[in-house]
């Protein structure tokens, strides 16, 4: 491992991933949880995106409180290769003590390479961060198949690189007045070994991170065609369908759409789960989610613990309810039904 002279590192980076000139959300839930960091540290925010069209970035991130902002713009597509180059510049020229990533398809891809450059530690999928007394970041994340939680300290390198999924934590809360210093730079690397020839969005519409209603379909759902009512249930609401792994495994529901520790994290403003037990691997990919509706036969399932809204009984009788409600209640106002 490299010796690193921990005292010459401070403050916080975060990156921010932008796609088509856009933040990706899990942007400002770092700054949110890197500002709370840095309080307890008395140390700057720093925030540093890359790629093409970043004019509109500094007006997106209004609010947030980062002492420097740095933009480099280039015209070569994301990969990680090009990308580590960049953002390893800004790292050596920053020296952050704490560099926090997305843990997202990017992400994955990036912190990796970074933290094998600055021979430093990388802890993927934090679901919470802390500051010890020493001053170093304390990176919880589930381990063992979600049976315990581990808290792993970087003690002898810097920087300390976490990576967050998406949805795990609070965005930031706009109310900084502060104008970051925008630093701005035009880059070039481009790697001979690579050229991109064209990106193609991957199918299947909007991904379930990005949506306020869920209904949630476990193991308690018997045939694959039974699912049908679900997403019919979820289209009235305006949200999506997703499961839990179970459906997943059984193949009638694809990896994309699952919620949990080897899933996504989502924190929607409503999820309705429809015989799901709330599993510990289940529950470390939702436990943001501002209004849970759990229906489950079982009294002592375990999603109770955590439902705003426990509905104990048969889902194939509640939910054609649901959907017999909705369809003749005026409106599609989903706060308003009565379960
Ligand atoms: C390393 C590792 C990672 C994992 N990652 C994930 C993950 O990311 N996401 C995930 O979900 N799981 C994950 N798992 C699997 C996890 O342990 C569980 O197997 C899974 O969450 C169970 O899904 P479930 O709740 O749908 O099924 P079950 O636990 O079988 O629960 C089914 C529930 O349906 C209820 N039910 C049955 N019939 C009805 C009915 N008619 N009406 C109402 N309720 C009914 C039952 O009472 C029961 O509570 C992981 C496991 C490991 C080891």
């Amino acid at each position: 491992m490299r010796k690193s002279n921990i005292g010459e590192w401070s403050g916080i980076l975060v990156y921010v991933e932008c796609r088509k000139e856009k933040v990706h959300p899990v942007g400002r839930e770092l700054i949110g949880e890197a500002s709370r960091l840095a309080e307890e540290l008395g140390a700057a925010v720093y925030a540093v995106a890359a790629g093409s069209g970043l004019d509109d970035i500094p007006s997106q991130l209004a609010g947030c409180p980062l002492e420097k902002l740095y933009l480099y713009e280039t015209e070569d597509e994301y990969t990680p290769i090009v990308y580590e180059k960049i953002i390893a510049g800004c790292i050596e020229k920053l020296k952050p003590s704490i560099v926090l990533i997305g843990g997202t398809y990017e992400g994955r891809a990036l912190a990796p390479r970074l933290a094998v450059a600055f021979e430093s530690g990388l802890t993927a999928d934090c679901t919470s961060l802390e500051i010890d007394t020493e001053g170093n970041l304390i990176q919880i994340r589930p381990a063992f198949g979600g049976n315990v939680m581990a808290s792993i300290v970087t003690a002898h390198s810097r920087p300390q690189f976490a990576t967050v999924r998406p949805g795990v934590m609070e965005p930031v809360f706009e109310d900084s007045l502060r104008e970051p210093v925008i630093v701005r730079e035009l880059v070039n690397l481009t790697d001979e070994r690579f050229k991109v020839l064209e990106v193609k969005e991957a199918e299947g519409g909007d991904s379930i991170t990005e949506q306020n209603i869920l209904v949630v379909a476990g193991r308690g759902v018997r045939k694959k065609e039974d699912l049908e009512m679900l997403r019919e249930l979820s289209e009235l609401l305006g949200g999506k369908l997703a499961s839990s792994r179970a459906l997943v495994e059984k193949g009638w529901m694809s990896p994309q759409e699952q919620i949990g520790l080897s899933g996504n994290a989502v924190s929607p403003q409503y999820m309705i789960t429809c015989g799901v037990s709330g599993t510990v691997q289940f529950m470390a990919g939702m436990k943001q989610t501002k209004n849970i509706i759990a229906i489950n036969e079982d009294p002592t399932a375990r999603i109770f613990e955590i439902a705003h809204y426990p509905v104990c009984g048969d889902l194939y009788e509640i939910v054609p309810e649901l959907i017999e409600r909705l369809k003749t209640q005026k409106g599609d106002d989903f706060t308003g039904i009565q379960i």
